[in-house]
């Protein structure tokens, strides 16, 4: 090698070596802000088919801890419960974005929420350290239900047992995050009355949020953000206040109805900012929290900077 190759390849080396010092330093200010700072992350069912994104999902709940953040999951798993009531021969059916669910219906959400998706997070979790938990909504009372309707062409209609969360009782996910584990939350609930209901992931994700207080809410999805003319991908907004939001709200689509309004129940709640943010894209959460990219969507409370 002359000393002309050697002199490039050190200068080349030294480049690399700058730049991924800048990328770790540009961290640095959103460490000290989000230190000991509770975050929800809602990981859904369609940004949790590809093995590859699942296992940098995983990674990143470990990052988010052990830099000093206490990360909460809440976990989807819509295509995983669809993919079992197809090999069950079950019918599956939405209406206003949410599942129309018998008896027979609820035992399959049940068993493919806490038996399969939430075993198949917490293990892929635990490959990094003992960290992850799982919890449903019917342990220790975290979230009681109450019967919700679809809205289908501004008609309300009965889709059998569907809850709303009507209450949070935090107290054993608290138990879970101040131990320092990662507490994997699937979304079950009874009423009051015992009887379990198949609750929508974004909207306990929510719920827990605001219940817990978070500095954030992530909800991770399989698009780029909240489009507000849906599907012109050149109307992605990227900020957007509570209160515009609930403008939007009624003129929005199925699958980001109960996203938003997830995003507006955790604001609403006393949560600073909720993100929707793409989950296609691999360690989207890590450039969410830890750089100023600001990727997604994001809902705030006051009007943003310079309108919108
Ligand atoms: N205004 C909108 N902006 C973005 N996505 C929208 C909008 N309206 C409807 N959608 C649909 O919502 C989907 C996300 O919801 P859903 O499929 O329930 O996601 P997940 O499985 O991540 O919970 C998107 O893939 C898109 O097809
Ligand atoms: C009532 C209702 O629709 N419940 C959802 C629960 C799972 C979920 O919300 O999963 P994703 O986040 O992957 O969509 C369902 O049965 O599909």
């Amino acid at each position: 090698m002359s000393s002309t190759e050697r002199k490039i390849s050190a200068d080349e080396r030294l480049a690399t070596a700058a730049e991924k010092a800048g990328v770790l330093i540009e961290a640095l200010p959103w460490l000290q802000r989000f230190h000991g700072a509770c975050v929800v992350l809602k990981y859904g069912g369609n940004a949790m088919v590809d093995d590859t994104l699942k296992q940098a999902f995983a990674q990143d709940m470990v990052f988010l801890r052990l830099a000093g953040l206490k990360p909460v999951v809440v976990h989807g798993g819509g295509p995983q419960i669809t993919t079992m009531l197809t090999r069950l021969g079950m019918e599956g059916e939405f209406r206003g974005g949410l599942r129309v669910t018998t008896p027979e219906t609820m035992d399959v959400v049940r068993m493919v929420l806490t038996g399969q998706v939430s075993r198949e997070l917490v293990g892929l979790i635990n490959a990094y350290g003992p960290y992850a938990v799982g919890i449903s909504g019917e342990d220790a009372r975290l979230f009681t239900a109450s019967r919700k309707h679809a809205t289908v062409d501004g008609e309300s209609v009965d889709i059998g047992l569907v809850g709303e969360v009507s209450d949070v009782d935090p107290d054993a996910v608290l138990d879970i995050m101040n131990a320092g584990r990662i507490p994997v939350v699937s979304t079950v609930a009874p009423d009051a009355d015992g009887v379990v209901h198949n609750v929508n992931a974004d909207t306990a994700a929510g719920a827990l949020a605001a219940a817990l207080r978070a500095e954030k809410l992530v909800v991770l999805t399989d698009v780029e953000g909240l489009y507000a003319d849906w599907p012109d991908r050149a109307s992605l907004v990227d900020q957007v206040s509570v209160n515009r939001l609930e403008d939007m709200l009624p003129g929005l689509d199925s699958g980001m109805i109960p996203k938003m309004e997830a995003c507006v129940r955790a604001v609403r709640g006393g949560v600073p900012r909720a993100h929707v943010i793409d989950g296609r894209l691999a360690h989207s959460v890590l450039l969410e929290v830890f750089t100023s990219s600001g990727i997604g969507t994001m809902v705030l409370a006051e009007e943003p900077e310079g309108g919108a």
